[in-house]
């Protein structure tokens, strides 16, 4: 598959491979992924441990180069930009929610989902109107002014996703973002996030291990030793 940026295309990657160097020999990590994601779809990324879904996230969000191929982000080939115009190209497009939160400990949670706003110049009214508001949807609208610590699991991953919604990306990359939630938990996570993007417009890349989530998503792409399955 070769494919050519149109006009649905958030996020696509060309014949993507990644080698890391062990020991003196490499190792093909990825061989040759082309994908596509179309602007509102979710798609879930399963593969079995160490099948490369997380390199492949990594490249997808240009937080590293590929060894070949290409990444397109928002119409913009991302692996040909310097780093720092590829992180202001992410930062613009792209939201990340991980497995662990990275919340900033001594901020509350209203002041870390406005970071990303105020980083982009708007006023802190403004940024915190809109971080209130988001963390209002996420079922936070009574926890604004606590600290990560004052927080539980559930309620910091959902800040989590505030944060990464709060400046309406065409894309979130998510990493198993609620792997260290007991279940019942993580199934509120997700009904959030997936019910926010839907309501954004944003797409959703998700690499899980969980097949039932996975079968809720518009699209499954499954990982064998780097190599992308058809459907
Ligand atoms: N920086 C690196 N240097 C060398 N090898 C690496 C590096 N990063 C990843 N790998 C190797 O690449 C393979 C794929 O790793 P990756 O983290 O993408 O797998 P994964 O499918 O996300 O696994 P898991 O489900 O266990 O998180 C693994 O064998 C890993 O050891």
């Amino acid at each position: 598959m070769n494919n050519t940026p149109s006009t649905d295309a958030v996020l696509l990657c060309n014949n993507l491979s990644k080698s890391f160097k062990e020991a003196g020999l490499f190792v093909d990590v990825l061989k040759r992924v082309s994908l596509q994601i179309n602007k509102g779809e979710q798609v879930a990324i399963v593969g079995t441990s160490g099948s490369g879904k997380s390199t492949l996230l990594h490249l997808l969000g240009g937080l590293d180069n590929p060894s070949e191929g290409e990444v397109w982000v928002a119409g913009q080939q991302i692996n040909l930009l310097s780093p720092a115009k590829r992180g202001k190209w992410r930062n613009k497009y792209l939201g990340f929610v991980y497995q662990f939160h990275h919340l900033l400990p001594e901020f509350t949670a209203v002041e870390n989902v406005s970071m990303p706003l105020l980083i982009r110049g708007l006023s802190v009214k403004e940024a915190m109107e809109k971080a209130g508001y988001l963390l209002n949807e996420v079922g936070l609208g009574h926890r604004l002014k606590h600290k990560p610590s004052e927080l539980s699991g559930g309620e910091r991953q959902r800040t989590a996703i505030a944060r990464a919604l709060v400046t309406e990306p065409h894309c979130i990359l998510a990493d198993e973002p609620t792997g260290n939630l007991d279940k019942r938990t993580a199934d509120h996570v997700y009904e959030k996030m997936l019910m926010l993007n839907k309501t954004i417009g944003t797409s959703l890349v998700l690499v899980t291990h969980d097949a039932t989530l996975a079968a809720k998503m518009d699209r499954t792409l499954h990982l064998t030793d780097g190599e992308l399955m058809t459907e």
